[in-house]
């Protein structure tokens, strides 16, 4: 089951990895008109109702597989109003062809009949599908009265129109019109709302790769653009513990966590580095704990600041001192929030007992000083850190030459980023980006792109500097490495 949204994510990163949405549109209607030849017998009469998003042109590519068919195609509205590139050639290519075919502005007129006067055989309702929003509107409303109003077959492609694939109720709400399906024709997996319905579910595969769902591209970050009547604190506040030992640990994170969107990043530090971290950028909030390195008595303190953020970034730069672990230790106790643990914080993990919600980004060295276990080959790494992702209740992200991201349910996989990033202090970028992420984001989701768009970050900076990049070119490359193109 694939929630529509990240339905749309994989379909990007399936244009990314060389297969785009024509090729896949062409298999769904492939996979549609084999639907048909499934309930009816050469020569019967196909009605395509279609509307004029990718949900029609789904039938439009139907309508040329179905030659042995009485097939009319019935396009709700103008050609020159059909909303895609894809499904407007699929029209011109059914023009071309001569495909019977009409365009239908006013739906009281759809005439569902073949040119005798008898009901068709099938009817496909391509209308609409996971574009919808709302209650179906004219012209699909009395287009969807008059579908269900004949005997025909009905075969609705992806979803009936009016429909919500991921609830299967009417999306314009209770009692709301929608298609009376027989048959749905779907395509890749099953979105959870399908399984609702009283009809036959087909699931078609139509070409997407793996990879495109195992593997972080582009589409990963389709829905974290801005609101545009967003208001400061509303893209994340985040609080950055750290240094002690080190002071550019804690700066580079928080400063990725700036660029990664975070609309404001707060450091919590000895006060013996305080005055270095905050000359690094007057963009920093520096909140002192008194003493030279981060210890249990801060733990108060440290939690009320932690209340005031929307997530917490524990351990850059925070060194491994006795009285450091017992902070964290204490911390976690206390902290019921989400958490990015990273560095010198990751020991205490196992062991803490916390209800926060953490985000862990051990190197494969911290894995398994946390008790994790490794691989080399990344398919049987990843199971095995899937394995302990579901031991600890918490997100793993895995960094690697292939970064992996787990949690009890799923694994993903990354591989942007290059071999000049073993470099010190990209970690540290790495942490502050996902803990802004994580203010945006579920967590899962935080760790794979964030992984995602460091790496691409990482592979722009080697592109300018070869293997000499250093930390410090990161940050400013995110913004640019998180732009959905
Ligand atoms: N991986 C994928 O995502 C694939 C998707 N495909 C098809 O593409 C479909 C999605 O295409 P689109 O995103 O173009 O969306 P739709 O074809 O569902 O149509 C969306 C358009 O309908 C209009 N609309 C929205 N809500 C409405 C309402 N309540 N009443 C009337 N009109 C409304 C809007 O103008 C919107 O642009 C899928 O359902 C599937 O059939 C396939 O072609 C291949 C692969
Ligand atoms: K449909």
């Amino acid at each position: 089951m694939i929630p529509t949204d990240r339905m749309a994510a994989v379909d990007a990163n399936a244009a990314a990895l060389g297969v785009p949405r024509k090729q896949l549109m062409e298999s769904s209607g492939n996979a549609v008109a084999r639907e048909v030849r499934a309930v009816a017998d050469p020569g019967a009469t196909v009605a395509l109702v279609c509307g004029r998003g990718n949900n029609g042109g789904d039938a439009l590519v139907a309508a040329r597989f179905l030659t042995e068919y009485a097939v009319r195609v019935h396009l709700l509205g103008r050609p020159e109003t059909i909303r895609t590139d894809i499904a407007r050639e699929n029209w011109a290519a059914l023009e071309n062809a001569a495909v019977p075919r009409e365009t239908v502005t006013d739906s009281r007129d759809l005439d569902l009949n073949a040119p005798d006067g008898d009901d068709p055989d099938v009817v496909v309702d391509a209308m609409l599908g996971s574009g919808i929003s709302g209650g179906l509107r004219e012209p699909e409303r009395t287009a969807a009265a008059a579908i269900n109003a004949s005997d025909a077959t009905v075969i609705a492609v992806d979803v009936p129109s009016g429909i919500d694939a991921d609830t299967g109720d009417p999306t314009g709400g209770p009692g709301g019109v929608a298609v009376d399906a027989d048959r749905v024709v779907t395509f890749h997996d099953e979105t959870p709302g399908l399984a609702a319905l009283d009809a036959a579910v087909t699931v078609a595969d139509i070409g997407i790769p793996a990879a495109a769902e195992r593997y972080t591209g582009p589409g990963d970050l389709l829905g974290l653009d801005r609101d545009p009547d967003s208001h400061k604190g509303d893209n994340g506040e985040v609080l950055v513990v750290g240094g002690g030992p080190y002071t550019g640990a804690p700066t580079l994170s928080a400063l990725a966590a700036l660029r990664a969107g975070a609309d404001l990043a707060r450091v919590a530090c000895p006060e013996s580095i305080a005055d270095a971290v905050q000359g690094f950028s007057p963009n920093l909030i520096v909140r002192p704990l008194p003493g030279d390195r981060v210890g249990s008595s801060h733990a108060d303190r440290v939690a009320s600041l932690a209340a005031e953020n929307d997530v917490v970034v524990l351990g850059p730069g925070l060194g491994d001192g006795d009285g450091t672990r017992e902070f964290v230790r204490e911390f976690l106790t206390a902290y019921e929030g989400r958490a990015v643990v990273d560095a010198d914080a990751l020991r205490v993990v196992p062991e803490a007992d916390t209800d926060a919600d953490l985000i862990c980004t051990p190197h494969q060295g911290e894995l398994v000083g946390m008790g994790g276990e490794t691989a080399p080959e990344p398919d049987e790494r990843a199971e095995l850190v899937r394995e302990f992702a579901a031991d600890l209740g918490h997100v793993l992200l895995v960094k690697g030459a292939v970064d992996v991201v787990a949690d009890a349910d799923g694994v993903r996989l990354n591989r942007t980023g290059n071999p000049g990033m073993t470099v010190g202090g990209t970690g540290d970028v790495l942490a502050g980006t996902v803990g802004a992420l994580a203010a945006v984001a579920d967590p899962f989701r935080a760790a794979a792109v964030g992984a995602y768009v460091v790496g691409r970050a990482g592979d722009a900076a080697a592109d300018a500097n070869g293997a000499g990049l250093v930390a410090t070119d990161l940050p400013d490359r995110l913004p640019e490495a998180m732009r959905n193109e």
